[in-house]
């Protein structure tokens, strides 16, 4: 049963591991994908802006060479040859310059007359640089497309591009993982220079564009993708786009996934290991209180009440200590709330009530109306065990108290049943560390309350000029009025002892009579007062 309790725990623990560091690690990677995401696309548009750059440098020369050659003779003298054979060697991208007269025909090119003339395409009446293309030509036999400016004879001169010096410019292996680059038609869209496989948005219409914008969604090969329009500025008919696919934008390499796992691995051992210890922790630290108890390690000191007009002991508040084999006598802040915390503080709480009745046997017979006060916490007002164990000392102690805070008076649902049984047992209810609660103060009306407990704060601040000071005189008549008996804890000086006899307050608990007293020592101090009270 043991085992199957332990094993349940065990699993509990993974499972509760597991679902944190699968929350945490979703999140972790959610958000360094979308940045990895986000960084890919800046990156395609940086990459994009750096080719149009390049390609626009070089249209940019082309057109500078397009206006030097604007005054060519179309009749191919050797002078003008000459000047357009050396545009063409100082060029690497052009293949040849050539002329074509205003009705279409290549009249001349860098490689001399034609004769008969090329049919080609009659000028556009238009200014500025512009390209047609792609074609082949006869005698170079490779695709290239035109760069053509119309002088204002109506002439044309163009300049041949062959592809391969594109190629170069449009190298989508050079930027990894890139879908496809292509110069296109602003006006239709269509590649004039493609490298990879060309694909347009579906949904939206890119085409015809002037400006540079990024489109992002389904794409007609069915991919999604992120892509990047750049314009580029001395031939504004074309333009570059550079595509990414969606699953390209972010490549985890498998290195990262590796780390990634033991990472993630870690976390969940290491999680699950912790949640074990804290486990372990709490068992042990029950294990041993209860330990402590079955060895008889824990004990009650007594803190005397003193009846500060005579004085006499008049009664005593329990308190528990722990004779801890390696770390010596413990205060109950070591052990109390962590006994709060795992429910030990029930049977610590009976066994501490039986022990008070057996310590104090001798002291009840001499003196019946010895009062024997406890300190009780909701917890256990609301155990049956706990409330018949003091039902049953009611039987060996005539006066005896319990201690409660405000805040177990008032939080505790069954309190007022619980205190009202006990009122009727003959047993006295006082509100300990009175005043520094926070709330109204109609429950001391409302419940059967006897008695409150003035707190130290409140006492240590007699004779002083603090915050305190006129709520302790407030504390006083309130009691008065109410019928409430008062006790003043942490008494320390005889000033303070001075001041809450003259407001009557007589019962008094602290330093200035006695600190907490093993049994021996009480009884020696009860000894001396019995023995004071015959002389007399
Ligand atoms: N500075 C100063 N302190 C004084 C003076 N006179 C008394 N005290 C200390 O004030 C505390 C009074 O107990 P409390 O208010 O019920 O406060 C108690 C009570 O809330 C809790 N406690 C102690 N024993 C038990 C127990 O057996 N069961 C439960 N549930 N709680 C306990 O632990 C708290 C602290 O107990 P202790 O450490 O024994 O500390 C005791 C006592 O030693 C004084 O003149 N000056």
């Amino acid at each position: 049963m043991r085992g199957a309790h332990s094993l349940s725990k065990l699993f509990k623990n993974i499972f509760i591991a597991w679902l944190s560091c699968t929350f945490v690690f979703s999140i972790v990677a959610a958000f360094t994908y979308v940045h990895q995401k986000e960084t890919a696309k800046s990156n395609l548009v940086t990459v994009a802006s750096r080719i149009v750059s390049d390609i626009n440098k070089e249209f940019v020369v082309v057109d500078d060479t397009l206006k030097h050659a604007i005054h060519l003779s179309p009749n191919c003298d050797p002078e003008g040859l000459h000047h357009m054979r050396r545009l063409v060697f100082e060029n690497p991208g052009m293949s040849e310059i050539g002329i074509v007269d205003s009705k279409g025909k290549l009249v001349c090119n860098s490689f001399g007359q034609l004769t008969p003339p090329v049919n080609t395409s009659a000028p556009i009446k238009k200014p500025g640089l512009r390209y047609y293309g792609p074609i082949i030509t006869d005698y170079l036999e490779l695709p290239a497309f035109v760069l053509a400016r119309t002088r204002d004879d109506g002439y044309e001169v163009n300049v041949l591009m062959p592809d391969h010096w594109l190629k170069s410019m449009l190298d989508i292996s050079a930027h990894h993982n890139t879908d496809f680059a292509a110069l296109v038609d602003n006006s239709t869209g269509v590649p004039v220079f493609l490298n990879g496989k060309y694909a347009l948005p579906i949904r939206q219409k890119l085409f015809p564009t002037a400006n540079s914008r990024a489109v992002e969604g389904l794409f007609d090969d069915e991919k999604v993708k992120f892509a990047y329009v750049a314009a580029i500025p001395s031939l504004p008919q074309m333009s570059l786009i550079i595509a990414k696919n969606d699953e390209q934008l972010v490549s985890l390499g498998w290195l990262w996934l590796v780390l990634w796992s033991v990472l993630y691995c870690a976390s969940w051992v290491g999680l699950t290991l912790l949640l074990i210890s804290y486990d372990k922790r709490q068992l042990s630290s029950k294990t041993q209180i209860l330990r402590a108890l079955a060895n008889d390690e824990l004990f009650n000191v007594y803190q005397p009440l003193v009846n500060a007009e005579v004085p006499s002991i008049v009664g005593v508040e329990v308190l528990i200590r722990w004779r801890h084999p390696l770390e010596g006598v413990l205060g109950p802040a070591y052990f109390v709330p962590e006994a709060e915390r795992d429910g030990t503080i029930l049977d610590i709480s009976i066994a501490q009530v039986e022990n008070a009745v057996r310590d104090l046997t001798d002291i009840l017979v001499a003196q019946p109306d010895f009062k024997v006060s406890f300190n009780v916490n909701g917890l256990l007002l609301g155990s049956k065990r706990y409330i018949d164990a003091l039902l049953a000392a009611k039987n060996q102690i005539s006066s005896l108290t319990i201690e409660l805070t405000e805040r177990d008076v008032l939080t505790q649902a069954q309190t007022k049943t619980v205190l009202t049984e006990l009122k009727r047992a003959g047993i006295e209810i006082a509100i300990d560390d009175f005043g520094t609660g926070y709330s109204g103060l109609q429950y001391l009306q409302s419940f059967p309350i006897d008695l409150l407990k003035i707190d130290q704060s409140f006492v240590a601040s007699i004779g002083l000029d603090t915050l305190q000071s006129p709520v302790l005189s407030a504390v006083i008549d309130m009691a008065e009025k109410l019928d409430k008996k008062l006790i003043a804890e942490g008494v320390e000086t005889q000033a303070q002892a001075r001041y809450l006899k003259s407001r009557g307050v007589n019962v008094h608990q602290g330093w200035l009579y006695f600190k907490a007293l093993e049994l021996p020592q009480l009884q020696r101090e009860i000894g001396k007062v019995l023995d004071n009270k015959r002389a007399a």
